[in-house]
């Protein structure tokens, strides 16, 4: 039987290079002073954004962080600037302080190989390969994304950045991957889980259940807090509540299912952080 599931886009990227290589270079004197980051489009897309994304706690986060280094650091705010441009939801990029937040956990961990679910432009990705790049021995990830124009995009920054050979672009839809890398009995020491937010139940338990988690391994759960309405639609009591769209509110609910999900599991222990949109550091027990 032909099975045509995914395309890998294995690095370097000769292909893709051919292919985008009339791409506009953005000089980085353009984001210079400007708030050009992702959270823009989160401002412009939720009502109750300051306060609930706390962005300028975010920002002052981001400000007093270790930057990563020139080269990724540009490669970063460009892609965000093309991402912006080119996608409606470019939101769905990570906030920086949370990139920061996956390169510190890389260094301070040193995970082998890593998995992220959910590349989109491949903001995080670059991040996270950043820092696997910096060890001595040097790790590998693989990230998973079904759709080919922002996976194009992120093997186009990924090789401006330096990044390609530490990096596994995987096209296909997130679950059948996963159970393809379980046939292949590959483990990771570090799940960055970041796609649709209706899977991540389905993906957690194919995870834990497939073996995909090496036992000292973590998995990383983004967008816990889905834009501050989580707990809301479970019921936790607010003085001022800000109301949400109807989309909004559906999403919080599949993200609250998730949460309660995680916490009823015996076979993991967890902790959820409301940083950003919120996190979720979850091990084997
Ligand atoms: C929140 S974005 C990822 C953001 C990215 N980690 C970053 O920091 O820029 C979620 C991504 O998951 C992808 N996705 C959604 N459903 C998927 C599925 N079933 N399989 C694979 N990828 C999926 C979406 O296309 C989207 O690009």
């Amino acid at each position: 039987m032909i099975r045509h599931f995914h395309r890998l886009y294995l690095f370097p990227v000769l292909a893709t290079k051919q292919k985008f290589s009339s791409v506009p270079f953005i000089p980085s004197t353009s984001i210079i002073g400007t708030r050009w980051h992702s959270t823009i489009t989160v401002e412009q897309s939720v009502s109750n954004h300051n306060s609930r994304l706390r962005l300028i706690e975010d920002e002052y986060c981001n400000d007093h962080s270790t930057p990563f280094p020139p080269l990724i650091e540009q490669a970063m705010n460009e892609l965000a600037l093309e991402t912006i441009k080119e996608y409606r939801n470019a939101h769905m990029m990570n906030s920086k302080t949370a990139t920061l937040l996956l390169r510190q956990w890389i260094s301070l961990f040193r995970p082998a190989r890593v998995l992220e679910i959910g590349t989109f432009t491949g903001y995080s990705t670059i991040a996270m390969a950043s820092a696997l790049s910096a060890q001595r021995h040097h790790g590998s990830l693989i990230s998973l994304e079904k759709d080919s124009a922002p996976l194009a995009l992120a093997a186009r920054y990924l090789e401006r950045a330096g990044l390609s050979d530490a990096v596994t672009l995987m096209e296909g839809d997130a679950l059948e991957s996963l159970l393809n890398l379980a046939n292949d009995k590959i483990q990771f020491d570090m799940i960055f889980l970041d796609a649709d937010k209706g899977g991540y139940i389905k993906y957690y338990d194919t995870i834990l259940e497939k073996n995909l988690l090496s036992d000292n391994g973590v998995i990383l759960a983004d967008n816990v807090l889905y834009f501050g309405q989580v707990h809301r639609v479970a019921g936790y009591h607010e003085d001022q509540p800000a109301p949400a769209s109807k989309n909004i509110n559906r999403m919080a609910r599949k993200v609250d299912a998730f949460n309660q999900h995680v916490r009823q599991d015996d076979r993991v222990q967890a902790v959820m952080l409301p940083l950003f949109d919120g996190l979720t550091i979850i091990k084997k027990k």
